[in-house]
């Protein structure tokens, strides 16, 4: 038997707190998984069960109380360039520069590349995500979903090890979601990217996932580990897999924290 590689993040008993002037506010409880090499791995759970909060700690800004996050077994201290966050907001890109300036700027501002091969780079992304057409327009003059697609080409210019998306089509129309769903599922196929997805939408874990870790509602504990790859969302296994989610998040009496593999 070949051994089992290492996984890429390992999140082993990670408990999350916010200090207020007049609360401690635990976000998640103890919380353990791991993401290996091109898993599209998805958080979800329902609202205020701490998703946000493990992508600022696995992006390095936020400390644990409990536990341990671990890049490639290096302990995640503070944010680097190996951890890119996608959020959902469509004002993350710098309004003053086109399509194309966004991308390079990150480029070189973070010293990795010079302004030439930091454009070919730019390029080859904006090109992936469809928006070569698009390069010098200024942000405010495109749409929420070509908005998402730039934040997304940055993103993935960089070449993180991993990339962090928070729910970074929950603002979008239903139509415009399906299809960047689409399109970064494509991207997979291309690159084999390895993603950290957080959704409170069922059908869009099932869609995007390749694992699907379900958290239990505030503070967030691990309710089940699922894996979905290869599972056609559309399909009957699909609705399956939902209905499973479903009764695994809403069940009233679920033992917190017990693993559920399917
Ligand atoms: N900056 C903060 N200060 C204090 N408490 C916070 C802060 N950010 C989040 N919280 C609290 O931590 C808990 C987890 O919040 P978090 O935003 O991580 O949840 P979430 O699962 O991402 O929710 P949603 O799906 O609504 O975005 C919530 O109780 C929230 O009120």
């Amino acid at each position: 038997m070949r051994p089992s590689p290492a996984p890429l993040l390992s999140v082993q008993g990670v408990t999350l707190r916010y200090r207020t002037k007049d609360h401690l506010i635990t976000a998640t409880y103890r919380v353990s998984f791991d993401v290996y090499r091109s898993d599209r791995f998805v958080i979800v759970g329902p609202s205020g069960c701490g998703k946000s909060t493990l992508l600022k700690a696995v992006g390095g800004y936020l400390p644990t109380v409990e536990g341990q996050i671990r890049l490639n077994n290096q302990e995640i201290a503070r944010p680097g360039p190996d951890r890119v966050m996608v959020f959902q907001e469509f004002d993350q890109l710098l309004p003053w520069k086109t399509v194309k300036e966004n991308v390079v700027f990150a480029l070189t501002a973070s010293g990795r590349l010079e302004r030439k091969a930091a454009e070919e780079k730019a390029m080859h992304y904006i090109d992936k995500v469809n928006l070569s057409g698009f390069a010098d327009s200024l942000p405010h003059t495109l749409s929420g979903g070509m908005k998402q697609r730039v934040a997304i080409a940055r993103g993935m210019a960089m070449e993180p090890e991993i990339l962090l998306m928070d729910e970074p089509f929950a603002a979008l129309d239903a139509l415009t979601r399906a299809k960047m769903q689409e399109e970064l599922l494509q991207l997979w196929e291309d690159t084999r990217f390895t993603v950290l997805f957080v959704t409170h939408s069922i059908p869009e874990a099932v869609r995007i996932g390749s694992r699907i870790l379900l958290l239990s509602p505030h503070p967030g504990q691990v309710r089940a580990e699922l894996n979905s790859d290869g599972i056609d969302a559309r399909g009957p296994d699909g609705k399956l897999l939902t209905q499973r989610i479903e009764e695994l998040l809403f069940q009233e009496n679920a033992t917190q924290g017990r693993m559920a593999h399917v």
